[in-house]
């Protein structure tokens, strides 16, 4: 298949600092992959690696069978937008674009075409030195999108970004997956992932935690409940409680209800001829699934070394570890 990338055991030691820890899973075309993990947990290093600036010190990763150096004209295979301020700034955009495009066997009618799907047209003769951050996000992908490759990888795209910028990215991404193309997509923040990604490869200190559709991931980490209004509150959390049903307060006559249907839960409603204004199936964020998780690595800690986690990665890693255990 076309687009797929697979890491087998892949390491990186820096020094006595394991920075990829013996890495193995596969990234698949025609979905957004989200690569998350904590603020030094490896994700960058695994994507210098997987475009050969980094050489693993153990395992491998190839492209469609191949490693990046043997690909024959890379970009055409995979873009990639690693660190968008890594261009010559005195170059204008579209010279930019065009040098790449001439030293990668890349037509030039390309560089209008990849200006005009990121929205840079007006600014193309300006120089990039001038670009806001925006900007140079947005000329970043131009250069990864240029070869039109089947797979994109992104580090960290919407740092930094303004919401516009932020729903741009996210748009463009689900667009390239939905084209079939592979795109993997890296980030610190487990929201964003949440609204882009449709699976997930989680990483802390190095290692694999998690390797999951992000529907399912959610399913399993977070609690679902139903969210209830009434200015009946406190006759419907008497009929809740009579019917076994265990409801929690929120204030403004809001119940958040754990272990009914919103159907089950509206009959009830009914019967007693109870007033409700809301009725709504709620289901935690990934953003919430994260923090039960990082909740559960405290406890971990204390079984291990006694004490609370040292950082807020060692907890997050530990508390998704503990996770994996029970089966994620
Ligand atoms: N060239 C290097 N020399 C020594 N240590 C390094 C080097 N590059 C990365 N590291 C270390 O490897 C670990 C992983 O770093 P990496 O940048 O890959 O993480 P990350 O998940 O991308 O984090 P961030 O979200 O902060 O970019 C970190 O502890 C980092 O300090």
């Amino acid at each position: 298949m076309a687009g797929m990338i697979e890491l087998t055991g892949l390491t990186k030691r820096y020094g006595e600092k394991v920075a990829v820890d013996r890495l193995t899973f596969t990234v698949r075309p025609g979905i957004v992959t989200g690569f998350l993990g904590p603020n030094g947990a490896g994700k960058s290093t695994t994507m210098r690696m997987l475009l050969g600036l980094d050489n693993p010190t153990a395992g491998d990763v190839r492209i469609d069978g191949k490693r990046y150096a043997e690909l024959k004209d890379p970009l055409k295979y995979i873009g990639a937008l690693l660190d968008a301020k890594a261009m010559h700034g005195g170059r204008s955009a579209y010279h930019h674009l065009l040098c790449l495009a001439q030293s990668n066997g890349i037509p030039r009618r390309r560089v209008s075409e990849v200006l005009e799907t990121v929205g840079l047209t007006a600014v193309a003769k300006k120089r990039a030195k001038g670009f806001s951050l925006g900007m140079g996000q947005r000329l970043g992908i131009a250069g990864a999108l240029l070869g039109d490759p089947e797979i994109l990888m992104f580090d960290e795209p919407v740092n930094g970004l303004d919401p516009e910028g932020i729903h741009w990215i996210r748009n463009l991404m689900k667009s390239l997956a939905g084209q079939g193309r592979t795109v993997f997509v890296s980030s610190h923040l487990m929201s964003e992932m949440a609204l882009t990604a449709d699976h997930l490869v989680v990483i802390g200190q190095g290692r694999l935690l998690a390797d999951t559709s992000m529907a399912d991931f959610i399913r399993e980490n977070s609690r679902s409940y139903v969210r209830l209004r009434s200015p009946q509150q406190e006759r419907l959390r008497d009929v809740l409680h009579e019917a076994g049903i265990t409801a929690v307060g929120r204030g403004d006559g809001v119940l958040e209800a754990d272990g009914a249907t919103s159907e089950q839960l509206g009959e009830l409603a009914a019967r007693h001829q109870l007033v409700l204004h809301e009725l709504s199936p709620q289901q935690a964020s990934l953003e919430e699934a994260f923090m039960q998780l990082t909740a559960g690595s405290v406890e971990y800690h204390a079984h291990t070394d006694g004490g609370v986690p040292q950082t807020p990665g060692a907890g997050w890693g530990a508390g998704v570890q503990q996770q994996k255990k029970k089966g994620v």
